[in-house]
């Protein structure tokens, strides 16, 4: 507790708004990326099995009795519909705003009849606890009376122990609850103890099916009783944005590497250095989808900063950057962005992005957690840092500054292919499980912050921390650290640390290559749906549907009608 009142006090000192780890009590001097990290996953998973817990053991209070009573008669008399609330608390899911179900995802859930059961389809020891699915279904119950009564599509699968007939009793149970069985399918089973496996499609009101589900639970004919997610019963995916404008949710910061926190920083013992982050950390919590970002007048300091840093990299950039960056550089040099006199403005630069590869930016206070970061990319939008490195470490600095930003990844967000790739990852990581978006950090890590690349064969670097940090990009090219070939499965997992100078760097073919062989490794993610964005309404879109896919095929049909036009219009003879 203590270390959370001091973080608290930190907190207001440096006016951080959201952090996530001070938020949820993590020692602000332990300091690494990774750590923070996996404390994220830490505290979400915790928190969802309290939640869980709590359901399950809210659910096992009800007696059958009341259940089969509430389900009688048309209409659930007041007194009860408010007995009927109690029992089904609005259950939060997430701790601050993640982790809450995606309402509007439908998945399909097949009857494969080859199967075999999956461990996880056991819901619980008890067997009239509620299983996640269940958990979902009931907190989108108690979200109004209006959503207790909805109609809902569900399937269960029962698995019956004593004999097919037990199937009239559960027929005659739905019956009883008003549901109507649309569709029934059985089959022996293969589980010892079991003998058929039912599976029973069905509608009926939310709230009756939460209370059929228990009373099925507690009659001893059925080994198990489940339910498939279906319509509007959410997959338990965590919560993502799903517009451009949500991203104003998504700002969440690590706490590590702040001045005012830590005392290896270069900014620690400088009063001003602290009170300017403060006022430019400001700016980026005010900011909201839509605004214009706020114009800074840097310091003669931060100019001096920017000037050694943008010198240095402009000398050895024609050496040691791919191609691509160079030929961005060259842009932002003709446009007048990258000058040494001054220091470019995010929104200039994010005028620049939007014409070459539709990438634009909103400023950020601070290093934010990889859930956050990552989402944005989904929407081709970069959350960047506006403050500028302490004067006294220009060659490298522990934390992402607006130079950063600026020299390492700006060239790059202007290049289509690599804009391409930077939001694919930032696609992959919407709904992601934990354990995937730390997967996804690291390759993240590993190519967009400290990637090289081959050229002609020599090895040129790509990454942003290299080319914002002339120091690591020096180590990073000599003899004194290690090349490997970047492979998304092995590099997702190589452990890293952001202290110092990486040991190991991964070296991808080409950028088109490293395009390639991630998307590969991406579709052996778990997540169940597909995502698009549509760049027309900034929306991302969850292809769930027929209906969906029909659209978009479409639209292709219309495009690939004008590409073939265009063929035929060239082939035409003078
Ligand atoms: C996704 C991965 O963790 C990556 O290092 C992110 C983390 N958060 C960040 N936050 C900011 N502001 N800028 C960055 O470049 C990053 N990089
Ligand atoms: N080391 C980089 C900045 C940086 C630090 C930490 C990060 O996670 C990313 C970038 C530089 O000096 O330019
Ligand atoms: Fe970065």
């Amino acid at each position: 507790m203590m270390a959370v009142a001091a973080a608290q006090k930190n907190r207001e000192m440096f006016a951080i708004k959201k952090s996530y780890s001070i938020e949820n009590g993590y020692p602000s001097r332990r300091r690494s990326l990774v750590d923070d990290a996996r404390f994220e996953s830490l505290v979400v998973k915790q928190n969802k099995q309290t939640v869980l817990e709590e359901a399950r053991s809210k659910a096992n209070d009800a007696s059958l009795e009341e259940c089969i009573q509430q389900a009688k008669g048309d209409h659930v008399p007041a007194e009860q519909k408010v007995e009927l609330q109690d029992e089904q608390p609005s259950l939060e899911l997430p701790v601050e705003d993640e982790y809450v179900a995606v309402d509007d995802i439908e998945t399909e859930a097949p009857f494969d009849t080859n199967a075999e059961p999956a461990d996880d389809e056991v819901p619980t020891k008890n067997d009239y606890g509620l299983t996640e699915d269940e958990i979902v279904l009931s907190n989108a119950a108690s979200e109004s009376p209006e959503a207790e009564s909805a109609m809902q599509r569900a399937a269960l699968v029962v698995r019956l122990k004593e004999g097919i007939s037990s199937l009239g009793r559960i027929l005659k149970a739905i019956e009883t609850f008003h549901g109507a069985v649309q569709h029934v399918e059985s089959r022996q089973s293969r589980i010892e103890g079991v003998d058929h496996d039912v599976l029973i499609k069905l509608e009926m009101t939310r709230g009756n099916l939460l209370q059929l589900i228990r009373s099925l639970r507690q009659s001893g004919s059925f080994s198990s009783m489940n339910l498939l997610a279906e319509n509007n019963i959410s997959v338990k995916a965590p919560w993502f944005p799903k517009h451009a404008s949500e991203l104003d949710n998504c700002n969440h910061l690590m706490t590590k590497y702040e001045p005012d926190l830590d005392m290896n920083h270069p900014g620690f013992a400088d009063k001003v250095y602290r009170q300017r982050r403060k006022e430019i950390a400001e700016i980026a919590f005010a900011f909201k989808y839509g605004d214009p970002i706020p114009h800074i007048n840097y310091t003669d300091v931060e100019v001096k900063t920017w000037r050694s840093v943008f010198r240095t990299v402009q000398d050895l950039a024609p050496k040691h950057a791919c191609a691509e960056y160079r030929a961005a550089f060259q842009m932002l040099q003709d446009e007048q962005i990258f000058v040494d006199h001054r220091l470019p403005q995010l929104q200039e630069m994010s005028d620049f992005l939007r014409k070459h590869t539709g990438f634009s930016l909103r400023p950020a206070a601070g290093l934010l957690t990889a859930r956050d970061f990552l989402a944005s990319l989904a929407f081709r939008i970069f959350q960047s840092t506006q403050y500028v490195r302490h004067v006294n470490s220009p060659y490298h600095t522990p934390e992402p500054d607006t130079i950063h930003e600026l020299l390492g990844h700006m060239p790059l967000l202007a290049d289509p292919s690599f804009a391409q790739f930077s939001q694919e990852i930032g696609l992959a990581s919407l709904g992601a499980s934990d354990d995937e978006i730390e997967k996804l950090s690291t390759v993240y890590w590993f190519t967009v912050e400290f990637g090289l690349c081959k050229e002609h064969g020599q090895v040129k670097a790509y990454g942003a921390g290299l080319l914002s940090a002339y120091g690591e990009l020096l180590h990073a090219i000599s003899d004194k650290c290690e090349h490997r070939a970047f492979e998304p499965a092995t590099t997702a997992v190589q452990p890293y640390q952001d202290q110092e100078y990486q040991p190991i760097y991964y070296v991808a073919e080409s950028f088109e290559d490293a395009k390639d062989k991630f998307r590969r490794w991406v579709s052996t993610m778990s997540r169940p749906f597909e995502v698009r964005f549509n760049p027309h309404t900034e929306r991302v879109e969850i292809l769930d549907s027929v209906d969906k896919l029909e659209t978009l095929v479409h639209q292709m049909n219309t495009e690939i009608l004008h590409l073939t036009n265009a063929i035929s219009k060239l082939r035409r003879p003078f």
